[in-house]
């Protein structure tokens, strides 16, 4: 249960005494959503992050869910990528498959990685056209409002400096507004070639997850819940702001302890 769920500038804050709670709750809230989304459109197209995210979907390889959830209508995707080969523990494959791929029954062909064998900017045009082509089949909607597409979930992790995906504070990649996938060569944290979602594409989506936990990442979550003061640069985490579709944080107590307000009693 959470220690405190409320509504903040129109985005849920779910704060947990302790990351085993938050992945209980987590795990829940996906296995919803995959319900509702398959009810709907027969499919469930999920965009994953890497880094401490995929530890904290556990619990969703685990009972009841490994029995209960249709994996094989799942599609996965990954909201970005480092440009290394998919063995190498860079990988955000690597680290999805060997910490979700490998335990539940996702269809093969339903996973669309990158082709890690060419160069960063190649690489991020490929992922493109893979996406462009899953739009016109509708496994992945298209927005209403820009034609984008929506994705059914996206799962952010956010970064000690307020990034997501691969979009770093005061790197140009963050403001791309006409590429779905752009391509950095210079990211400040290593390694340094990556893919990404941009943002025009994580604000399509119908649902977006942003889940931090521990106390380096209070002082980002702070800002980007509660806005930018004027020593700060805007943040990435607090552009994540779907335009017509729910956004949700996840948070322990330690990432929460400077959010204004945040009221820890049950
Ligand atoms: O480099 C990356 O970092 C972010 C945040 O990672 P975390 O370990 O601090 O949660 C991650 O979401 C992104 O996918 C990854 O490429």
């Amino acid at each position: 249960m959470a220690l405190s769920g409320y509504k903040k500038d129109g985005r849920e804050l779910r704060i947990f005494e302790n990351v085993d709670e938050l992945s209980c709750n987590f795990a829940e809230y996906i296995a919803e959503l995959s319900e509702v989304s398959i009810k709907e459109r027969g499919v469930f197209a999920i965009a994953l992050s890497g880094g401490s995210l995929v530890k904290l979907m556990g619990k969703l390889c685990e009972a009841p869910y490994n029995k209960t959830v249709d994996w094989a209508k799942w599609y996965i995707f990954w909201v970005d990528e480092r440009v290394v080969a998919k063995s190498h523990t860079d990988s955000n494959y690597k680290l999805v498959k060997d910490g979700f791929l490998s335990k539940v029954p996702i269809v093969h062909g339903h996973v669309h990685s990158i082709n890690d064998s060419v160069t960063a900017e190649q690489a991020a045009e490929d992922y493109e056209f893979v996406i462009r082509q899953l739009v016109k089949t509708r496994v992945i909607s298209v927005s209403e409002i820009n034609d984008c597409p929506k994705f059914d979930l996206i799962l952010l992790g956010m970064g000690p400096d307020g990034h997501v995906a691969s979009l770093f504070p005061n790197h140009p990649a963050f403001n791309e507004k006409e590429q779905w996938v752009t391509f950095i060569t210079d990211s400040p944290k290593a390694p340094p070639e990556r893919i990404t979602f941009t943002l025009p594409v994580i604000n399509s989506a119908a649902n977006v997850a942003v889940v931090a936990t521990g106390a380096s990442k209070a002082e980002a979550a702070h800002v980007a819940i509660d806005g930018a003061g004027p020593d700060y640069p805007v943040l990435p985490a607090m552009m994540v702001q779907p335009i017509n579709g729910e956004l949700v944080w996840f948070l322990d107590i330690a990432a929460a302890s400077k959010i204004e307000g945040a009221n820890f009693s049950e």
